[in-house]
This record gives C-alpha cells, structure tokens and sequence, in this order.
C-alpha cells in the first residue's frame, strides 16, 4: 500500500498501534510536525542515500530491533519451509514470553542498502549479502528505558536474509503491516517478496488472505503469486517482481498522463477489477502508490485492505482517505466504492494533482470540482501563473459518473469498461452505460439522455436528480449545498493537532471532551446535530486511528491527559516570561491549510510546499516518554512544546478559492477563529508548564500574488453554509451559555435541598426533590447535545442519590407514622 515514505492521505493501518516503527523522515522540521491529512499524495521517498527501510539501515531502535513479538520471540531468520496455499493450516502462535527482553540488533551493514531504482537497474542481482551478526543492543539511560512501556514489534528482516528458498535484497518499500523486498531464489530468479511486520490482531490472517486471494487471481492484473510461507514465525509469500514504478512516481517524474494514455490505464485497471469482483472482493485502498507501471502495463499491487464482500458492512474503517469513497467513512462498503477512488485516480493520473476536499464534498462532482486553480508549487513572482490542469474531457464525463456521492449511482464495472473500450476505438460509447437504473428512476428518462451529446457531463442536482439542460444557460448549475459540514472538522487544523496529540499519547477517552469543548466554541450548528462522541468516532474512522490506551496511573479523561502532559511545574528559573516568549512555528499543515511560506521574498506559495504529510496516528515519541519540561533534550522538547498551528501571515492573505464549509476548513474560517483560542487554551492548560520552542526571526515575506479567482467557477462552488463564517460567538452568546450551564446545577442543589429539610409529619411531597434532580438530567443532556461541556454522568449518579435517599425517607417516615410515633 504505500512506499517508503507514507504518504500524505495515507493513513497507513498498521502504523497506528504497537506496529512497525515507519521510516525516520527526510527533514527533522517535518517529522516533529503532525501532518496533513488530505493531501493526494505523499513525501518524496527518500533518496538512496537516506535510510532505507531495510532494517540494517534503518535507525529506528525498534525498527531494527528484533524484539519479541506477540507470536513469540522473534528469530534471526525463517527458515521454515513454504506453505503450500491449497492447504489451510492453523498458524500455531507461540506464547509471548512473560519477560520480554531487549534483542540484540543486527549490526548495520557497511554500505547503505541501494535505493531500489538503482538495484532494478541492475541486470545483475546484488549478491546476496551475509546475514548481519547480532550485537548488543545500546544500553538505554536507566530512568529512560524505565519510562518506555514494553511493546512487542516483530522485527523487519534484513537484507541478505533467507526466507525458504529466497535469500532477500534491498526494500523495494513498505506499509503499516508489511516489508517487501526484492528477493532471489536458489535458481536466479527474483522476486518480490513481501513479510508481515505488523501486530495488529489480525494480522496473521489478514497476511494470508491476501496472499490467498493473490493466487486465486493468478496474475491477471495483480502480480502473479509464486510461494508462501505463511507458518513462519514471520509469514511471507513471494509473487512476480513487477519491473517499474508506481503509478504516483512516474505522474511525478514524468508529468500526467495524456487523456489517451489515461484510458489506456483505466481498461487495465477497469478488467483487474472486474477479476477481483468475479472473486467477489474488492481492493478498497485504490490510489496511484498502488499501481506498478511497466511501460503500458499497469499492475495493481497491495491486496493487504482487500475485503472479500459478504455484507454491506465492514468493522474496519479502511483506504486512503483521499481516494476513499464517502460511504467507507462511514464503515459502509460498497460494491461500486472502488469504482469511486478509481475516478479520483483516473484524475489524479490525467491533471498530476487531486483537489484536496472532493470527497467530503457531500455531493455529486461538477466539472469545476476536478480542478483546482491555485499552483501546487512555488511560483516565482516573474513568471506567470501556470494554468490549472486540465481534465480530458472524455475523461471528464467518466470521472464524474464513477465518483457520484450515491455508490448506487454509480456506473457498474461493466458499464465503464464498455464506454473505456469505444473511446480508446474512437467510437461513440452508449450514453445510458454512464447512468444506472437507480438513477434513471431519480428523473432522467433515456429519451433525455439520448438527447444528450456522448462526450456530455451529466452533473447532479444534490445527489438525487441528474442536471435537466437548459438550453439558454450554459454554465453548471450551482450545487446543493453540502449536506455534512461537520465533516469539515477533519480540516479544522486546531482541532486536528490537539486531537493528533491526544491520541497519540493514548489518551482517547480525552478526545470527546476535547471534540465538545472545541464545537461549544465555534458553534454547536456546526455539529449538525451530532454529539461530540459521534464526530470522535467519525474522525477515528476517517484517520483509521485504532483505540489507544492510556499509560499506566492516568485516567483517560482531559484532566489525565492534562496531568500526564504536565505533571510538574516548570521551576520558575525556567519559565521564559510569557512576553518574551516565541509564538510556536505552526507544526502541522493540515488539509487546506497553508504551509508556511518561503524565505526567500520572491517566492510566494500558492498551496501546499512542500507536500504535506499525514497525520501518522501513534507516532509521538511523547507516549513513550511522555512530558519532561525541565529536561532540555532537543528531541523530548521538540515534541513537548509542539505548539498549536498559527498561520503565517503571508498564508493568510491566500484567496481561499472554495467556500470555507468545503473547503478545507470549515477549516480557514474556523480554524482560524479557533486559533486563537487553541492556543489560549493550549497556553492555559492543555500544555501547562511546557515551553513553547524557540523560533527563528520571522522571514520577511513577499505578498502573495493573487490570481483573481474566476467569477462563474466560484460561482458553481456550492455556497457557504452559516458554519463556515470565521466567527466567535458575541460575548452575550456566551455569557447566556454560561448561565444556562449553571441552571442544572442549580436545580439540582434544589432537590437535595429538599431532599434534606422536606419533613414527612408536615406532609411535604417525597417527589419534588427526585422531580428537581431529573429535570436538572434532563436540561443538562440538552445542553450536551447542544454542544455545551456538561457531565451528564455526574447529573444521572446525582439523581439517582435523590431518588434513592427520597425513597428511603419515605419508607422511613411511612414506618413511623404507622407504628404510631
Ligand atoms: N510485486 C511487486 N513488484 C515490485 N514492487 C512491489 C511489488 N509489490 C510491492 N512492491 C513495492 O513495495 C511497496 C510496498 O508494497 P505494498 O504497498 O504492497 O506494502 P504493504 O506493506 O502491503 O502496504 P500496507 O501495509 O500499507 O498495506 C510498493 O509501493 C512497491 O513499490
């Protein structure tokens, strides 16, 4: 699923949890960043003489650290011989020892490992190099490796390894869960061989069905399996080496595919996946870091996410969230959603570039959507503007058909490899093949169809009625407008990082209040109803973030995280005045965001530069170490003072070209507004006692030259809903919001008022006190739902005490009267 260097919008699965430690980044700046999520693609790979992820070269201590794994103590190498695939045989799974002990580390070879560029260009194969001798690992600082939880990571095989009958080369990359190497067989042959470095539960099973479902495919389309070894302590399998480079490496080398050339691509990749569903699958993490090309051979790689289909739901939220159709946000998987991330693809191959936001959308796709108009690149101000990429328009009308919002909406498999067919034959394709059944029954008859022109983009209203043609007007019809702005909160960057913080450091539980108080703040309608637990959940599932759990003695609750954040106070010789104190660099660039902008003043940036990353769940060093204001080390105070985002000012003058709803923030707007107030709260309490890190002088900044956005395209942009105005309530607002928290808690002191003075011998009522107590329950979920901090479970314990205490006077006070006293 992903290259050396995951990508941006590439959540990869397995790096959240105890998996493998992903590769060290290229730029220290951005690895102490977190990232943005959206961004269609990833970081440069690192070059060849970075290090590679063969684990030899590979810093990481746990990366390269054969460690103990949770199927048992992890082996030097596997030589247990292959499995063959007809055979099911249960995967015997060692106990974990009880006191795992740090391994020893293979000794890093010599020579940097080569980049696999230049390995393929090899006609020979490297000789196999010697395994690397084990040596002790470093012995860590003693209250350091006190502080580090034990985490089993099964350790990454190094170059030279033999696996069965392979003996392995050089990484050719990895995901979340996986290693693939270029490996050579006894007799000479090579290929690529691919072994489970993941822990996640279910892994193991995970592994095999991909290589199972690889070789019930047999190479039609996906690389062609060759063996496995699936009972290894280590399981791998080796399939067919595929000569080239992804598909996301040559549009980047080589520049975007022409419309044609495009087609091309699409039939290929249109047939593999008519194979996967004739196996009644689907691959579910399309994306152009998943497709090898050869010249005109495209071939689709990394099954690891492939869901075989047997129902309408999934457990696993899973993609990239770029590429991923709407319904997988929501756990629901489709048959048609790969035709969904293959129209993005199929876009992303023909203009270079993926608008950030298309598939939080809420709609179905209009022409304007598909390009994006600022410059992804730094412009010098001499030069024009380069033009925005344009889309095929063959292309055009087939994207929008397959990333239609509805997945029964879209066009079946079949369809779209009929019409890829006719245009690669120059022949007029059926116009009906691009609609389906469902929504010709939404209201458009096949007399209009007909009526239409073949190569005509049939754009719709909401996602419910095609567009009717009006032959006086030639623009798009405007959009509905969109129907979820809560999902904006993704982009809401000051939201996101404290949010990219709280999970990192395993505090999930936290992350709803945090969800509530941050909504309370901008504004409740900008839930649209939801609860803060539901847009937690949501956001989960959109950055494939799985549950963490807490250190050990910290609740997790915003005041543990708070406490585990900050246990000491910095001793006031330490503190730096608050005046003299840096505003912190902006960390992270999240979706829609901007990245800070250049030093030199010639230079403006238009978007994001360089590419930003993503949001890599579970990789803060913080949760190992967790918060030491007063030790000055560089690495524990880069991450401790990871500040909230500020946006630099030449960022901000940026003419924002979608409306702020969709657009990457609710996110300007909103994340804007909420700057302020993160950081306030980040000052205040959320990292209380960590020093912000020092920042270079400002650079003096060039004004950014603005492309003056073109009337009709911002006026087919859907329009701005009320959520997406920059704004902090009026001080009435909030001061009537304050109030009206209190109410609850007044009422309830009124019913144990009552509670204890009520006297039975003068008949006082036992209900008023319970009555008091529910209605104070009551208004206090009511003011949750609306997005105000309430403790609703301190309101139900409360009255649950009234009635119970009211229940016993009464049996009390009813005794008494009886037995006359
Ligand atoms: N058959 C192959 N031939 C050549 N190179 C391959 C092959 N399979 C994978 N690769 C290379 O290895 C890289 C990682 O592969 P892949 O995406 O399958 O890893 P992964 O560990 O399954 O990812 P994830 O864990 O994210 O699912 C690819 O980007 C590609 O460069």
């Amino acid at each position: 699923m992903t290259s050396p260097a995951t990508g941006v919008g590439e959540v990869a699965p397995a790096a959240v949890g105890p998996g493998p430690v992903p590769l060290p980044d290229a730029e220290p700046a951005a690895a102490a960043a977190p990232a943005s999520v959206l961004d269609p693609e990833p970081a440069d790979p690192p070059s060849a003489a970075e290090p590679s992820p063969a684990p030899a070269s590979d810093p990481a201590p746990a990366s390269s650290t054969p460690e103990p794994t949770d199927d048992g103590p992890a082996l030097p190498s596997d030589q247990s011989p292959p499995t063959p695939l007809s055979v099911d045989t249960p995967t015997p799974v060692p106990a974990p020892p009880s006191d795992p002990v740090p391994a020893p580390v293979p000794a890093p070879p010599s020579d940097p490992v080569p980049a696999p560029s230049e390995a393929r260009s090899s006609d020979q194969a490297p000789p196999p190099e010697p395994a690397p001798e084990p040596e002790p690992a470093p012995a860590a600082p003693a209250p350091l490796a006190a502080a580090l939880p034990v985490r089993p990571v099964r350790r990454i095989p190094a170059s030279g390894e033999r696996l069965g009958r392979f003996t392995l080369a050089e990484a050719l990359g990895h995901g979340g869960f996986a290693h693939v190497y270029r490996a050579v067989a006894d007799d000479d042959t090579e290929v690529a061989l691919k072994v489970l470095t993941g822990l996640h539960d279910d892994a193991r099973d995970r592994f095999a069905q991909e290589a199972h479902l690889l070789e019930r495919l047999d190479g039609r389309g996906f690389p062609r399996f060759v063996e496995a070894g699936l009972d290894a302590d280590q399981p791998w399998f080796a399939m067919e080496l595929v000569p080239g480079t992804t598909l996301r490496d040559r549009v980047r080398e080589e520049g975007p595919l022409s419309g044609h050339e495009a087609l091309g691509l699409a039939k290929q990749l249109v047939d593999a996946l008519l194979v996967l569903q004739e196996e009644r699958a689907l691959h579910r993490d399309l994306k152009p870091a998943n497709i090898m090309v050869d010249g005109d051979r495209a071939v689709l790689i990394d099954l690891g996410i492939a869901k075989v289909f047997d129902a309408a739901t999934s457990t696993q939220p899973a993609g990239t969230v770029s590429y991923m159709a709407p319904e997988l946000f929501g756990r629901r998987v489709h048959p048609r959603s790969d035709v969904y991330s293959l129209g993005l693809l199929l876009l992303y191959a023909n203009t270079g570039t993926l608008p950030l936001d298309l598939n939080f959308l809420g709609r179905d796709l209009v022409p304007t959507d598909l390009v994006d108009e600022e410059p992804l690149h730094v412009v010098p101000d001499d030069d024009p503007l380069p033009e925005p990429p344009a889309v095929d328009r063959h292309l055009q009308s087939l994207i929008l058909a397959m990333t239609r919002y509805q997945p029964n909406h879209r066009p079946p498999l079949e369809n779209i490899a009929s019409v890829v067919r006719a245009r690669l034959a120059s022949t007029t394709p059926d116009p009906t093949l691009m609609l389906t059944s469902q929504l010709l029954s939404d209201g458009v008859t096949a007399a209009e169809v007909a009526a239409l022109p073949a190569t005509d983009v049939l754009p719709g209203r909401g996602h419910t009625k095609l567009f009717q043609r009006d032959p006086d007007r030639s623009d798009t019809p405007t959009p509905s407008r969109v129907t979820e702005p809560w999902h904006a909160l993704v982009y809401d960057r000051a939201l996101m990082s404290v949010l990219a913080e709280v999970h990192a450091d395993g505090f999930d539980g936290a992350a709803e209040q945090v969800v509530a108080d941050h909504v309370a703040e901008i504004g409740a309608h900008v839930a649209d109803g939801r609860t803060p637990a539901e847009i937690k959940d949501w956001i989960w599932q959109a950055m494939r973030w799985q549950v963490a759990s807490p250190p050990d003695g910290h609740a997790d609750t915003l005041r543990g995280w708070r406490a585990f954040r900050s246990p000491e106070p910095v001793p006031a010789s330490e503190q730096v005045p608050a005046r003299s104190r840096p505003e912190p660099v902006p960390p992270a660039v999240v979706p829609g965001s901007a990245a800070p902008a250049p030093a030199a003043a010639t230079q403006v940036v238009r978007r994001l530069v360089p590419p930003p990353q993503s949001f890599e769940p579970r990789k803060s060093p913080v949760k190992h170490l967790g918060p030491a204001p007063k030790q000055a080390g560089p690495k524990q105070s880069a991450h401790a003072t990871r500040p909230m985002p500020v946006t630099p000012p030449a960022v901000q003058q940026q003419p924002a070209s979608r409306p702020p709803s969709v657009q990457p923030g609710i996110g300007q707007g909103i994340g804007q507004s909420t700057q302020q107030n993160a950081r306030q709260r980040f000052r205040q309490g959320i990292q209380r006692g960590v020093r912000p890190a020092a920042q270079p002088a400002a650079q003096p900044v060039a004004q950014p030259r603005v492309r003056p956005a073109p009337q009709p395209v911002v006026a087919a942009r859907p329009t701005a809903p009320a959520a997406a105005a920059p704004r902090r309530r009026p001080w009435p607002l909030r001061l009537l919001g304050a109030l009206l928290r209190w109410v609850p808690r007044l009422l309830l002191l009124g019913a144990v008022y009552l509670l204890v003075t009520q006297d039975a011998q003068a008949g006082d009522p036992y209900l008023a006190a319970p009555a008091l107590a529910v209605a104070a329950l009551g208004l206090a979920a009511l003011l949750r739902i609306g997005g105000h901090a309430m403790r609703i479970w301190f309101y139900v314990v409360s009255t649950l005490l009234v009635g119970v205490g009211s229940a016993a006077l009464w049996a009390t006070s009813s005794t008494t009267l009886q037995l006359g006293y």
